[in-house]
């Protein structure tokens, strides 16, 4: 089964648009859960633009399926992964000024610093997952760093689909291969939707989990937050 874990960072954003309480964060995830997300997923960043680090500690309280924190490890990201103890942590290499995430981590190049974090993540129990390029040489040094999950950026195979799906895919068919065979678990993120969820899941069905954010939220404007979420997860129907 592929879990869709629901990334409410752009509720939060429309919510700090006026700066009060409305769409209400806490409530929508709760929401999104009783629709059918497995889990929820937010990206504190450091400017707080959408999810503030208050958030996290709100949202703790009440989710009960995966919570799923995204960020860049540093002191700040830590302490607060050390605080909430979430289900996961998504370890990404974004600039603290990055617009969204455009890039996995250099697992060959910051090997020794991916390792220690991962393995302080997991002393507070804490699975842990690694963003990731579509790369061949990324793997084994991935793996070396003692992470639970990678997390497949999926930005090229989404802008590459509607030109020939299955070029956009094979990278990633590729590197899913390696990643089964090095034990490691497997989740895939960024600019997934409707039109190209499904082809990602066929072509690599023991997926455990996608993160979905910005086209389900921008769906959910037409569809609804309900039915949106019913439309994800039927993409992902074995
Ligand atoms: C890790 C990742 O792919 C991101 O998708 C991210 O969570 C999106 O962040 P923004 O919502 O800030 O663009
Ligand atoms: N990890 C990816 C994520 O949480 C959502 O990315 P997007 O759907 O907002 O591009």
């Amino acid at each position: 089964m592929t879990k869709l874990s629901v990334n409410i960072n752009k509720i939060a954003t429309l919510r700090n648009a006026r700066g009060a309480n409305n769409p209400n964060l806490v409530q929508v995830a709760l929401d999104a859960e009783r629709f059918g997300a497995q889990g929820i997923t937010v990206h504190p960043r450091p400017d707080e633009r959408h999810i503030k680090f208050q958030d996290v500690l709100d949202l703790a309280k009440v989710i009960s399926t995966e919570f799923n924190i995204e960020g860049y490890p540093d002191q700040r990201y830590m302490d607060l992964v050390k605080l909430v103890r979430p289900a996961q942590a998504t370890l990404v290499p974004d600039p603290p000024q990055a617009i969204t995430s455009s890039s996995g981590w250099d697992t060959i190049a910051h090997q020794a610093f991916l390792k220690d974090v991962v393995s302080e993540l997991q002393s507070y129990g804490v699975r842990v997952s690694i963003f990731i390029n579509p790369e061949v040489k990324f793997f084994e040094p991935a793996k070396t760093t003692g992470t639970d999950r990678v997390e497949l950026y999926t930005e090229p195979y989404a802008s590459n689909y509607p030109i020939n799906r299955e070029k956009a895919v094979r990278p990633y068919v590729e590197v899913a291969a390696i990643a089964k065979e090095l034990g490691l678990g497997l989740n895939a993120g960024h600019d997934l939707d409707l039109h190209n969820l499904k082809f990602l899941k066929q072509s690599i069905p023991f997926l455990d989990e996608v993160s979905i954010g910005h086209a389900l939220i921008c769906d959910a404007l037409y569809y609804g937050l309900e039915n949106t979420i019913q439309m994800y997860r039927r993409q992902l129907e074995d």
